[in-house]
């Protein structure tokens, strides 16, 4: 995809806030069902984070950020409005370099790889870093095009009709559009869009999804499947979802990173761990809707 094209669909992203509170009083039942944590070995690190700050024009966004993100995990970006979860997801894909205001400072390592040495190919970045946002955005194009596309203008070799069928099932979408693969995109709910946009961003098979919201658009119903389906995409890739949701991210993750106003990183541990017994008050008081 272009940068043109990854851009406008960054800008598609709205902006929408929700009331933390609504959520807050849910988040001690749910933790309970949170996935296998602490049940399987340690995983390797695929993302490092080392003191990255953000700044658009002068306003700072993002201060020292440091963290490690765990391969097939997922792991959850929580915090209220503001706060530089999306600025954080949008380091990892360089997808701040579209920003004309905005400056990174630091260091970003994928796999080891610093994603801002200046020989790394943005473009060639986000093919191995996926990206999902807020709201559903498929193409004007067919069921089978929306995927497709992302392997095409990649000049990917392959089965393209093996793929597309493939990263339809991963995305839980295959079953309700095996029939009507060329009928438009855009004719499909919000939730099967979402799965579709799911579906294109896993097509050309990357290491790292990156997800921004990927249910905020949704009904409860769509949210529930794209949640199921966020545990199911773990196993293949590496997910960083941004979540105003923190029954969700209680729900869905493994890791949670609590960012607080001012763009800190104030704590990041196992999910469980910060909605049980969180290290710090101020996380504490944003977890039990003390503020938010
Ligand atoms: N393109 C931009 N230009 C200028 N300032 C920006 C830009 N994008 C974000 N900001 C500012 O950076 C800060 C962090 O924004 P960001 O969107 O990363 O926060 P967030 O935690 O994801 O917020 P939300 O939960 O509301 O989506 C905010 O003060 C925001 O106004």
């Amino acid at each position: 995809m272009s940068d043109k094209e990854t851009q406008t669909m960054a800008e598609s992203t709205g902006g929408e806030t929700e009331d933390p509170s609504a959520d807050d009083m849910l988040v001690q039942t749910d933790v309970s069902e949170s996935v296998e944590q602490g049940r399987r070995p340690p995983a390797e690190t695929v993302i490092r984070a080392e003191d990255i700050s953000v700044y658009y024009n002068d306003v700072q966004a993002l201060d020292g950020i440091s963290m490690e993100i765990p391969e097939n995990r997922v792991t959850a970006m929580i915090g209220p409005s503001g706060c530089g979860k999306s600025t954080f997801l949008r380091c990892v894909n360089r997808m701040n370099d579209l920003v004309d205001a905005a400056r990174v400072e630091g260091n970003l390592y994928l796999r080891g790889k610093n994603v801002y040495d200046d020989d790394v190919d943005p473009v060639a970045l986000r093919r191995r870093v996926g990206m999902v946002f807020q709201k559903p955005n498929p193409f004007p194009k067919s069921i089978y095009d929306n995927v497709a596309y992302g392997l095409e203008i990649q000049n990917k070799e392959g089965d393209y009709d093996a793929i597309v069928e493939e990263s339809l099932k991963r995305a839980a979408l295959w079953d309700e559009v095996k029939d009507k693969l060329d009928e438009s995109g855009l004719d499909l709910s919000g939730g099967q869009q979402q799965r579709l946009c799911i579906a294109r961003a896993i097509a050309p098979d990357p290491e790292v999804l990156l997800m921004d919201e990927p249910a905020s658009a949704l009904d409860p119903i769509a949210t529930s499947k794209i949640e199921d389906l966020i545990a199911d995409l773990a196993e293949e890739y590496t997910v960083v979802i941004v979540t105003h949701n923190m029954q969700q991210a209680a729900r869905i993750s493994d890791k949670t990173a609590v960012f607080l106003t001012g763009g800190e990183l104030v704590e990041f541990d196992d999910t469980q761990k910060i909605f049980e017994n969180p290290a710090s008050q101020r996380v504490e008081d944003y977890i039990t809707g003390k503020f938010g």
